[in-house]
């Protein structure tokens, strides 16, 4: 698998905001979303060549039963994630995936929790929105927005979607103006959960 970084930290996203997390940062997207904070791993060059087995050996050697699989967007190496996954699995790791939901998800549903966010108008980019019906409740969604546009489109994308299983979860573009998002939630009671990236609140990676 191609590798921009691990590292541990506190989990900054999502239901496990602050827990500790070893969190392995795949190279390459499929994407350019507008406000992307990891241009770093976005190129297909980018990244080195480590195997399943040097990951694991990483990931029981930090010590942190949690392990957060990122990006980039880390399906599209898929193939083999699976068996480094399973293999976490196996040995009592909780693992969470961070993906663009472009890509299906289903056969890694086994052996770790998904987090799909849902690309909104301002990222310049589309999710596969039939992907939400292979989230469960384990699972998460979660919105980055940027403006109210991206706030409609939720709304939307909710609405279209009366199903869905998995908590969803708000999050604002970094250092974007959340006083109107964070009354809005307030005024329509959507059953959501807003959140800050913590890490970049507390200035950890
Ligand atoms: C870097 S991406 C990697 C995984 C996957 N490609 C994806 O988009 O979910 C992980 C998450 O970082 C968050 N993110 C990236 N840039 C952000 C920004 N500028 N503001 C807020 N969240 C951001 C998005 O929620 C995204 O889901
Ligand atoms: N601390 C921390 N938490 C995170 N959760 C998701 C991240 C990501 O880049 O996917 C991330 C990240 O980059 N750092
Ligand atoms: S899909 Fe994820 S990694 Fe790719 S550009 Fe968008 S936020 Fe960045
Ligand atoms: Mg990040």
């Amino acid at each position: 698998m191609k590798i921009t970084e691990t590292f541990v930290s506190l989990q900054g996203e999502g239901l496990r905001q602050g827990m500790p997390c070893m969190f392995v940062r795949l190279a390459g997207c499929n994407l350019h979303c507008a406000w992307c904070d990891t241009e770093y791993a976005l190129g297909n060059a980018i990244g080195v060549e480590t195997t399943a087995e040097e990951i694991m050996e990483a990931a029981i050697a930090s010590g942190v039963s949690y392990v957060c699989i990122t990006g980039g967007e880390p399906l599209l190496q898929k193939e083999e994630l699976a068996p480094l996954i399973a293999a976490m699995h196996e040995a009592g790791v909780v693992v969470e995936i961070e993906t663009n939901g472009t890509i299906p998800f289903i056969e890694l549903r086994d052996y770790a929790s998904i987090c799909m966010d849902v690309k909104c108008p301002s990222s310049g980019e589309m999710s596969d929105l039939s992907l939400l019906s292979s989230l469960r409740e384990t699972d998460t969604v979660k919105f980055v927005i940027g403006d109210e546009a991206d706030y409609l489109y939720m709304v939307e994308v909710l609405a279209a979607n009366p199903k869905l299983r998995a908590p969803v979860c708000i999050t604002p573009v970094y250092g974007t103006d959340t006083k109107w998002l964070v009354e809005t939630i307030i005024a329509e009671k959507l059953p959501v959960r807003f959140q800050l990236q913590l890490h970049k609140v507390v200035n950890i990676p």
